[in-house]
């Protein structure tokens, strides 16, 4: 499961892990727009707590599948995702301000069409539910997303054991 800021890279890392790992590969934001149309056209038509609710039924399924699953930035703020994801192995996508400046600008994700002070103010609200729920944290800022999705490829086929060991 990867989890994190819009702009973090979950969906690309997502894919690419799950093509490591020769596994399927779940965008939650691409389900909904298979089953409900495009996101904006959602938030504004129906509104946010509409696309929450659509949200949590596909998160709600995909977690019960086997694969590497890419969540939309905010699926986290539903209380029943928070306790299925915490006896699950979650990756933390982060990066900087810097970074994601330029990742989202022009970008169709409606809580921060209006840039970087939203999406920092979105972030800065979700901080801490982001870290309570990640067992491990990646940050893409600097680095190319091939070595990242690497690391996570390796991590997520470790056994758990190691990482419980003392
Ligand atoms: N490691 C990275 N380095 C540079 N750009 C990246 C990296 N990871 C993702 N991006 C770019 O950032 C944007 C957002 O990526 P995306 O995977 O859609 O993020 P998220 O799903 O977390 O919102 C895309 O334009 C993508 O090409
Ligand atoms: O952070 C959020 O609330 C959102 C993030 C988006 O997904 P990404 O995190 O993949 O950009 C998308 O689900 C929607 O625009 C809302
Ligand atoms: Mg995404």
């Amino acid at each position: 499961m990867l989890i994190g800021p819009p702009g973090a890279g979950k969906t690309r890392l997502g894919k690419r892990v799950a093509r490591i790992l020769r596994t399927d590969f779940i965008d939650t934001d691409r389900r909904i727009v298979a089953q409900h149309g495009p996101i904006a056209q959602i938030f504004g038509e129906q509104g946010e707590v509409a696309f929450r609710r659509f949200e949590r039924e596909v998160v709600a399924q995909a977690l019960t599948e086997r694969a590497v699953v890419s969540l939309g930035g905010g699926a986290v703020l539903d209380r029943d995702t928070q306790r299925e994801l915490a006896r699950l192995r979650v990756a933390l996508i982060t990066v900087s301000p810097e970074a994601v400046e330029a990742r989202i600008a022009g970008s169709k994700r409606p809580l921060v069409a209006d840039g970087i002070a939203s999406w920092s103010a979105l972030v800065e609200a979700r901080r801490e539910t982001y870290e309570r729920l990640a067992t491990r944290t990646w940050d893409t800022s600097h680095r190319p997303i091939e070595h990242i999705a690497a690391e996570i490829a390796a991590w997520v086929e470790a056994p758990v054991l190691t990482e419980e060991a003392p």
